[in-house]
């Protein structure tokens, strides 16, 4: 599986996109989180919504969702067809009825199921979504009753939403044989909803030397020699993750 992100960026960057990825197996591409930059960064990578055969949901904030309805409507009108969905349960009342439902509902759609194909994923156990994707859901600490989750991938790729610190789960997944971690990092002190570098940085080498920071601020270049043996993850370059 190779991953491609469309930005590297937090919410309020205006250099690098928000945070939200390309999936590629053999077959497929899914779109990992659909911010408000996704499809103008699909545009420059001279990709259209036609190429997406399927959408995964981290959570909703409009750096990861926000782009959900205008890929909505161009998939019902212009390419008339309905995307894959695969979205945790219970994310997917929050995601129609606090954020879609305002600029999508209209007579002759009034749910979810009108735009998308819904597959609800469940969450703490793999899910086999496609060919060579299997997906397994970990609701993870954010904002109080903001439900997010992040996704670990083929047993190997572990892809945070936007997080809190949890070196226990970090701990975890290593020991259960993750190779390639993939984690949003707040550059600047205090993360309060995101994990810092400072916090990542206090991690063991054998999970740091794992580590590809996404999610970062605008001062990213200020930072790039403070990340010791951690990486940082480039928008737009294609990585084959490690199986
Ligand atoms: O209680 C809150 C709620 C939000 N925020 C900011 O708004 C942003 C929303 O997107 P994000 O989740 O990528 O990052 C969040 C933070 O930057 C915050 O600092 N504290
Ligand atoms: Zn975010
Ligand atoms: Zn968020």
């Amino acid at each position: 599986m190779d991953i491609q992100m469309l930005g590297t960026g937090n919410a309020f960057a205006k250099l690098y996109f928000n945070t939200n990825a390309l999936l590629y197996t053999e077959q497929h591409t899914i779109l990992l989180d659909c911010g408000n930059t996704a499809l103008l960064s699909m545009h420059k990578l001279g990709k259209s919504v036609s190429d997406i055969d399927a959408i995964l949901i981290s959570h909703i904030h409009a750096d990861h969702i926000g782009g959900m309805e205008e890929l909505a409507f161009q998939m019902k009108f212009i390419y008339k067809r309905k995307p894959l969905l695969f979205i945790p349960e219970s994310l997917v009342t929050p995601l129609w009825e606090s954020s879609l439902k305002g600029g999508l509902l209209q007579d002759e759609c009034g749910t979810l199921d009108e735009y998308f194909d819904v597959r609800p994923i469940v969450p703490g156990v793999k899910n086999e979504l496609l060919p060579g994707l299997a997906v397994e859901p970990i609701q993870t600490d954010h904002i109080p009753n903001k439900i997010s989750f992040s996704y670990y991938i083929n047993e190997s790729f572990f892809y945070s939403a936007d997080m809190k610190f949890n070196p226990e789960l970090l701990h975890q997944l290593v020991d259960r044989g993750c190779k390639t971690i993939f984690h949003d990092c707040q550059l600047r002190p205090p993360g309060v909803v995101h994990t810092t570098l400072d916090e990542l940085s206090s991690l063991p080498d054998h999970i740091k030397e794992r580590i590809w920071l996404m999610h970062y601020e605008d001062v990213k270049p200020d930072y790039e020699d403070k990340a010791g043996i951690m990486s940082f993850v480039e928008q737009h370059v294609r990585y084959t993750i490690e199986q």
